[in-house]
């Protein structure tokens, strides 16, 4: 079965929303950082993101029943307080439609901006199609000027079929390379048996792309979360001390991780958030399927494959870690070990 439709229709909606998300980078106003419920920053991009590619994708793919599983959700544009930020985010929102000049429409009204937003309501699920969104994955990393992803991927019938990944500020050209990289913002996307392909933002053609083939971990660079909260910096390095990785830790933010593995720049990625953190599908889904297409193998620390049926959330054991095929039984090994000696890290 062929997802190309749905494919273009996801790689359009990610690259319109990721103009916005660049437009409000450059000129990140105190006033555009809000705090959620959970203290987690939230900014008028994550808002600005979550309609454009709910708008985009229902005006593409029209005869298509529409489910979206999305971060974020109306609830605090609703209120009092809010009514500021929802009409910075209508106003950010018809701008990037107006220059983008693609779908000839009148200016959304705020009930349409807090609607589209409220169709990130669905729960996913092991029926159906359902896009999943993370519309800002990394909001730290963008707000601290860093790296972010617009991570956009299709569930049919409970199985990541397609993912696309816009990431504005990776750089086309590998994160390790040691010469500074003029050229910025790249665009990952894969379905399922079709391998993936990585773009410039900016729209050069597509070029196919392959997990790093080494067999050798010591030759195998690491990337981990940005933020030592993630993910445990502690595990990961002993981990790496265990198979031998030369090269410190690479830490970048967000699923810009997985796209940058999917190209081979590094070879290996380690998850450990703390216990009790439920990983939720919209930051995975489309990472997911952009490595495993790429020839690379995506799993939780037991080595049990992810499970994107079950609703908002996956449920684990432990972690999740990525490489390719040669290096995860050894990756395995040393990640039970490590888990083992270091209980208490997590
Ligand atoms: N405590 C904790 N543990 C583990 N993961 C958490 C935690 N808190 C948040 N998150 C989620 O991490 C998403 C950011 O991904 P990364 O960890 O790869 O980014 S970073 O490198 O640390 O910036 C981030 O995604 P966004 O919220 O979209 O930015 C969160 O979903
Ligand atoms: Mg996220």
């Amino acid at each position: 079965m062929s997802y190309d439709k749905e494919l273009a229709a996801a790689t359009k909606a990610a690259a319109l929303a990721a103009r916005l998300c660049q437009k409000v980078q450059k000129a990140l106003l105190q006033s555009d950082v809000h705090s959620k419920s959970d203290k987690s920053p939230v900014t008028v991009a994550d808002y600005g993101s979550q309609v454009l590619v709910s708008f985009a994708l229902e005006k593409e793919l029209p005869s298509m029943a529409f489910s979206l599983v999305a971060e974020e959700d109306s609830g605090d544009l609703r209120k009092e307080e809010g009514k500021e930020t929802l009409q910075r985010i209508t106003e950010l929102v018809n701008d990037t439609l107006a220059s983008d000049g693609t779908y000839d429409v009148s200016p959304l009204t705020e009930e349409n901006v807090l609607r589209a937003i409220d169709n990130g309501k669905s729960e996913g699920g092991s029926r159906g199609r359902h896009w999943v969104l993370d519309p800002i994955d990394g909001t730290k990393g963008f707000v601290r000027g860093d790296q972010y992803a617009i991570a956009l991927g299709l569930l049919d019938e409970g199985k990541v079929v397609l993912g696309v990944l816009a990431c504005p500020n990776l750089p086309l050209g590998s994160v390790n390379s040691k010469e500074p990289q003029e050229k910025v913002g790249c665009l990952f996307s894969a379905q399922v048996g079709g391998g993936t392909y990585m773009q410039s933002l900016d729209g050069s053609s597509p070029v196919k792309v392959h997990v790093s083939a080494t067999e050798n971990p010591e030759e195998a660079s690491l990337f981990e979360s940005y933020e030592a909260a993630h993910s445990s910096h502690d595990l990961s390095s002993s981990i790496a001390k265990k198979l031998g990785v030369k090269a410190p830790p690479v830490r970048i933010d967000s699923q810009a991780k997985y796209g940058a593995l999917s190209r081979g720049d590094g070879a290996i990625y380690l998850r450990f958030p703390h216990k009790g953190y439920r990983e939720k599908i919209w930051d995975h889904a489309a990472g997911y399927s952009v490595v495993t297409e790429a020839g690379g193998v995506v799993s939780d620390a037991a080595g049990n494959p992810l499970d994107f049926s079950k609703g908002r959330y996956l449920d684990l054991d432990t972690g999740i870690i990525v490489t390719n095929q040669k290096l995860m039984p050894s990756l395995l090994k040393a990640v039970k070990e490590s888990l083992s000696e270091n209980a208490s890290a997590l």
